[in-house]
C-alpha cells in the first residue's frame, strides 16, 4: 500500500498545508490541539475538500485539484472510528456490526465477521444494546464495524481521547492486535505520546498546520522535536516481548534484549511484542546498584551519551544491551556521580511510568 497526501487549506485565520506519504502500517498524526491533525485527516477522508491537494492510494487518485478530480467520502471505502463510537442506539452489536459489512464490496463481503469478533473481543456482546456497553466496548465494536466495511485504509481520529485511563489500557492491545494482525492500513490522529509511543510506526508530527516532522517513534518522542508542552513526555519507546502475566498482582513481565521489565497492566498476552514508553523524567540514576528501593525496574547499562538539555539539566543516553534509555537529571547530580560516556550505571525505573 501506498498513500500520498498532500493538502492545503485556509479555514479562517489557519493555514493547512501539510502531507505525508505513508507505505502502510500505523501513521499517526500528531501534536497539539490545533495543529491541524484532525483537518488533514478530514481531507483525507474527503469531508473536506482542500484548496489544493492530491491523494493517491496505490496509484488510485482520489483528489487531484488541479486535475479537478474529487471521489466523494462513500466512494473511497475507508473506514472512519471517531472519538464517540457513534453506533446506531437501536441495533444490537451484531446488527451494528452486520450494518458495517453491507458497505463492503461484494468479493470482500467474505471478511470473516468471526475473525474480527474474536480480534476485538466483543464475542460476549454480540446481543446487547450500545446503551449497555462501557465506553472501551462501545469503541471496540466501532472499531469492528469499521473493519467489516472491508477498508482499504482505516481513519481513526483519537479513538481513545473520550475514555478514561483504565480503559484506555483496556483498549490498546486490541489495537495493537489490529496493528499486527491485519493488513490495513491505519492513520491515526493522537494527541497523546503514550498512544503514539505504543502503536505507530511512523509518526507524522503537525505544528501550525504543517508537518514539522516525521520519523520513527523513538525519533520523535525521543525529545529535541517534541513541542515544548509534550516535552514533560519526552522519553526512551522501546520494544520487548510479555513474557508471562502475574495477574494476582496485576503485573507483565516484559523481556527486553537483555533485560525484563515489570510493568503494571494485566491486559497483555504472553507472547506478545508490545512497546514501552519510558519518559526521561521517571529514570533516576545510580552508579551502585540500589536496595531497598520500591521501584521494580532497575536495569543496569552504561552512559552511551550526555548532553546539557536546559538550565542546570542533562540529558543522559543509557545503552542496556540493545536498548536504549533516556534520563534527564540535574547537572549537579551528574556532576556528582561523575557521570562520564562509557560509566556503568544503573537505571532506576519508576514502575508507574509504564503504566501506560
Ligand atoms: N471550518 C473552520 N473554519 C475556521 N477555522 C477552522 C475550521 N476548521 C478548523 N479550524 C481551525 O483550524 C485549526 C486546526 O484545527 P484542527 O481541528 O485540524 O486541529 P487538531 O490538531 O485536530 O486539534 P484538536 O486536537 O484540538 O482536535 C484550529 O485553529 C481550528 O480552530
Amino acid at each position: 500500500m501506498t498513500l500520498v497526501v498532500e493538502a492545503q487549506q485556509k479555514l479562517g485565520g489557519f493555514t493547512l498545508d501539510a502531507g505525508f506519504t505513508s507505505e502502510g502500517g500505523v501513521t499517526a498524526l500528531f501534536g497539539r490541539s490545533g495543529s491541524g491533525k484532525t483537518s488533514l485527516i478530514r481531507v483525507i477522508a474527503g469531508l473536506l475538500r482542500p484548496d489544493r491537494g492530491r491523494l493517491i492510494i496505490d496509484n488510485e487518485v482520489l483528489l487531484d485539484t488541479e486535475n479537478r478530480i474529487f471521489v466523494p467520502k462513500h466512494r473511497r471505502r475507508f473506514g472512519y472510528v471517531f472519538q464517540e463510537g457513534r453506533l446506531f442506539p437501536h441495533l444490537t452489536v451484531r446488527q451494528n456490526l452486520v450494518y458495517g459489512r453491507w458497505f463492503a464490496s461484494k468479493a470482500a463481503r467474505g471478511e470473516d465477521f468471526d475473525h474480527i469478533v474474536d480480534l476485538l473481543g466483543i464475542g460476549a456482546l454480540l446481543d446487547r444494546r450500545p446503551g449497555k456497553l462501557s465506553g472501551g466496548e462501545k469503541q471496540r465494536v466501532a472499531i469492528g464495524r469499521a473493519l467489516l466495511s472491508a477498508p482499504r485504509l482505516l481513519l481513526m481520529d483519537e479513538p481513545l481521547a473520550a475514555l478514561d485511563e483504565e480503559r484506555k489500557a483496556e483498549i490498546l492491545p486490541y489495537l495493537e492486535r489490529l496493528r499486527d494482525e491485519t493488513t490495513t492500513p491505519i492513520v491515526y490522529v493522537s494527541h497523546s505520546v503514550a498512544e503514539v509511543a505504543r502503536l505507530a510506526d511512523r509518526v507524522v508530527m503537525m505544528r501550525d498546520g504543517k508537518v514539522e516532522a516525521v520519523g520513527t517513534p523513538s525519533d520523535i518522542l525521543g525529545g529535541s522535536s517534541l513541542p515544548s508542552s509534550d516535552r514533560r513526555e519526552a522519553g526512551a519507546v522501546l520494544s520487548g516481548t510479555v513474557q508471562s502475566v502475574d495477574t494476582e498482582h496485576r503485573l507483565a513481565n516484559i523481556r527486553l534484549s537483555t533485560s525484563h521489565l515489570m510493568v503494571p497492566n494485566a491486559h497483555v498476552e504472553a507472547g506478545r511484542t508490545v512497546r514501552v514508553h519510558i519518559p526521561e523524567r521517571d529514570v533516576m540514576v545510580a552508579i551502585r546498584r540500589p536496595e531497598g528501593l520500591s521501584a521494580l525496574n532497575i536495569l543496569d547499562g552504561h552512559v552511551a551519551s550526555m548532553e546539557p538539555d536546559g538550565e542546570g539539566m542533562v540529558r543522559i543516553r543509557i545503552r542496556c544491551g540493545e536498548d536504549m534509555l533516556l534520563a534527564r537529571i540535574t547537572a549537579l547530580s551528574a556532576e556528582r556521580l561523575d557521570l562520564k560516556p562509557g560509566k556503568s550505571v544503573f537505571a532506576v525505573i519508576k514502575t508507574v511510568a509504564l503504566e501506560r
